[in-house]
């Protein structure tokens, strides 16, 4: 079901005691909203997290997660271990993971298809470079993202996934795609999800932008009606910038 959300991608930011603190005064200062409030800490900090989270209606997802159940893949956590913590959305295939770590759109499909074998909600991300804006080649990139980590899947998989779209030249940079490129953009996702799926599928999937959101951005680019929400970085490590976002939706 189509739904407003505003995620905050914490990154390798925040140890045990600054997780605690910004989890307090978010849960303190969140105000009545009709959006879905998530907060993605690094895996060390998840379960205080849930914990901390226990009777709020703050979500808590992880940034990553491996293929595989169990086995020798030191230093990797698997849905299992997410779950049992009480951790089931998970963030998949965000460009620091795909450019960064060597995650391809092979390992992510094995990725999503464990998440959802799981029964665990994922956030998948996606977004073309800058030289592929500049080439033009922007929407055939965003296409090519979509069709090989989800167009494989049953049509029934959709309802346990949210996108984000994350133009990676707009990811910390502070160059925000303008509410424009953003609706251009999303529009042309549903239009793909469509043609690959149906109309339903495509109006019915959650679309997020990510990439330098700002409480000074957020409320033009949530304005655009196929945004349908956030994937916030930097700004979501601000307890007053985060909520300021929220209050945008
Ligand atoms: O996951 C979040 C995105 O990478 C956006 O990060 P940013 O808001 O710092 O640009």
């Amino acid at each position: 079901m189509r739904k407003k959300i505003v995620a905050g991608n914490w990154k390798m930011n925040k140890n045990l005691d600054e997780t605690e603190a910004l989890l307090a005064e978010l849960s303190a200062k969140l105000p009545d909203t009709h959006a879905d409030v998530i907060v993605a800490p690094t895996f060390v900090n998840l379960a205080t997290a849930v914990n901390h989270l226990n009777s709020s209606v703050i979500q808590v997802a992880a940034q990553n997660m491996h293929f595989e159940d169990t086995g020798a893949y030191t230093g990797e956590i698997s849905a299992d271990m997410l779950l049992n913590i009480g951790v089931g959305t998970v963030i998949l295939g965000h460009s620091e993971r795909r450019s960064l770590f060597g995650e391809d759109d092979a390992m992510l499909a094995r990725k999503v298809k464990k998440a959802l074998e799981k029964n665990m909600q994922i956030i998948f991300c996606f977004g073309e470079e800058l030289s592929d804006r500049k080439s033009s080649n922007h929407f055939k990139v965003v296409e090519g993202q979509l069709k090989n980590g989800l167009f494989n899947l049953p049509a029934e998989a959709w309802s346990s996934i949210i996108l984000a779209y994350e133009p990676v030249w707009a990811i910390g940079t502070g160059e925000t795609a303008s509410p424009e490129q953003a609706q251009e953009m999303h529009e042309f996702i549903r239009k793909t999800i469509a043609g690959a799926y149906d109309s339903n599928i495509a109006d019915e999937v959650t679309i997020l932008y990510g990439g330098s959101v700002k409480p000074a951005n957020a409320a033009e680019i949530f304005s655009k009606p196929d945004v349908d929400g956030g994937l916030i970085g930097g700004a979501a490590l601000k307890c007053d910038d985060f909520i300021a976002i929220i209050n945008a939706i």
